[in-house]
């Protein structure tokens, strides 16, 4: 009888003792390598797999040689990146490594004791990443790095205002590298968590188990990095474990509300060093990105909601009235395809104006016609009374145009209350001037960008 029959024999009786589950997480990953003098020598991935065993499994592994005839006394583990590699889950699971899952007994948390990340949402993938002028080079930059191979820009950090898709590129990262790389350790956790981490670390005076884990993924993503922000010891820790990382040619990838350099409270090495690889930004997204997304999302609440239809006249209205964040853009049309299945009634605008009153009012733009006029006037060097003026001439009419297009999209007013703001004019004046406006968005690279750098000073 060899160590390793025994060994074979013992893993068979804990799988079926402590669940499958547990099995594959603990003791599939470990290689016997020899008994001697009362010691069994283990290979393990990590150490911490290797603590982890001891300290859970450590005396039934004991017990179970002493009843294979064998006297063992103490467990030792020696790290072994092969054993990794030959694991099935702790290295490398079928299953993506922070995948939602049903488990709820403790060999759930044994696995998130392994990698404390967050669970992965199964819906941001970059199928369903609508890409736009906004959002491209992120894109583009995630998708590169998700590709793998030589690590391209380390770090890459995403930073944008709130709901414009960071968590969703990098939930979209891990995805795909754990798809195309089974073997890889891809932690995603929030710059919270990794605070929470390492206190509980400095509390249980286990320091070194949090720096090894930490130390140990071939990925690492911490999601709104602003929140370490004036948080020191945490800085710190941080600042080394990126270090780690980075020097051992590990891919980091962190996402932030704002750009580095402008994140108060945070470290001015940490700064530096978060501006050594790749700084995307995610712009506020434009009324085409906006249409893009919603008409993705339509997908899905149609599936949902078969017998439910909707005017295309609503998607084009919120993508025009809902601009500050795709998470409540998404709620909207959510909320509408729910409130019309349940009375079963066709989505309009009258029926959107009803359903998302205090959603509306609470994107109204403060934004004044008053105001649109003003830095219309002041862009295109003209005077205010220009733009309610009879005049035609091209200099004149189209930045009036402009200004009353930026009215309808930017207020809720309607289209006879702007008509007589900009000198009595009819509301069919206002519809022409907002569909050539449109029009010329699409033609004309200059309008677009004056239509877009007014709103954004507008919006500021
Ligand atoms: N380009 C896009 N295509 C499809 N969905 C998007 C896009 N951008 C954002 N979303 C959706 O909007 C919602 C909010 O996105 P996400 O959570 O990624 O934002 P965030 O930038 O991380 O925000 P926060 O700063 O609040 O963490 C998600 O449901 C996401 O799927």
């Amino acid at each position: 009888m060899s160590d390793t029959d025994a060994w074979g024999r013992i893993c068979t009786d804990m799988k079926s003792t402590i669940g499958k589950e547990a099995y594959q997480s603990w003791i599939d990953p470990l290689a016997l390598h020899k008994i001697e003098q009362g010691i069994a020598h283990f290979a393990a991935p990590t150490s911490f797999i290797g603590r982890w065993v001891d300290r859970n499994y450590g005396e039934r592994i004991r017990s179970s040689f002493a009843r294979e005839g064998y006297s063992v006394t103490r467990l030792d583990f020696s790290v072994s990146p092969a054993a990794r590699k030959a694991a099935t889950p702790a290295g490398q699971r079928s299953a993506p490594l922070n995948a939602p899952s049903a488990k709820t007994t403790a060999t759930a948390h044994a696995a998130d004791e392994e990698l404390p990340g967050s669970p992965l949402d199964p819906r941001f993938t970059f199928d369903s990443f609508v890409v736009g002028k906004p959002n491209e080079l992120a894109h583009a930059a995630a998708r590169r790095v998700a590709e793998g191979g030589e690590v391209a820009f380390n770090p890459l950090v995403l930073y944008g205002g709130v709901g414009l898709g960071k968590t969703h590129l990098m939930h979209a990262i891990a995805w795909k590298l754990q798809q195309d790389n089974p073997g890889f350790r891809v932690l995603y956790l929030s710059a919270e968590q990794f605070m929470y981490r390492f206190v509980q670390a400095l509390r249980f005076r286990d320091t070194i188990s949090f720096k090894q884990m930490f130390r140990s993924v071939d990925v690492l993503m911490v999601d709104d990095v602003q929140f370490i922000a004036g948080k020191d010891s945490t800085q710190e820790e941080f600042f080394h474990t990126f270090n780690a990382l980075i020097d051992q040619n590990k891919q980091v990838i962190i996402s932030a509300d704002r750009a580095p350099g402008e994140i108060d409270g945070m470290e001015d090495r940490i700064k530096s060093r978060l501006q050594w690889g790749l700084v995307a930004d995610i712009h506020p997204t434009d009324y085409e990105l906006r249409l893009g997304i919603l008409q993705a999302k339509l997908d899905a609440q149609r599936a949902q909601h078969p017998n439910v239809t909707i005017d295309p006249k609503v998607i084009d209205f919120l993508a025009h009235r809902i601009s500050s964040n795709v998470r409540v853009l998404e709620g909207a049309l959510t909320r509408l395809y729910a409130f019309a299945s349940l009375v079963g009634r066709h989505i309009d605008l009258d029926m959107t104006h009803e359903c998302l009153t205090d959603l509306l009012r609470a994107s109204e733009r403060k934004v004044t016609i008053e105001e649109i006029m003003r830095k219309v006037a002041e862009y295109y060097h003209l005077r205010m009374n220009d733009l309610m003026s009879a005049r035609r001439a091209r200099v004149v009419a189209r930045p009036r145009q402009v200004a009353m297009y930026l009215a309808k999209t930017l207020t809720s007013k309607s289209l006879p209350e702007i008509g007589r703001k900009f000198g009595g004019r009819d509301h069919t004046t206002v519809i022409h001037a907002v569909k050539r406006v449109e029009e010329l968005k699409q033609t004309d690279s200059q309008i677009a960008d004056d239509v877009e750098l007014l709103r954004r000073m507008l919006e500021a």
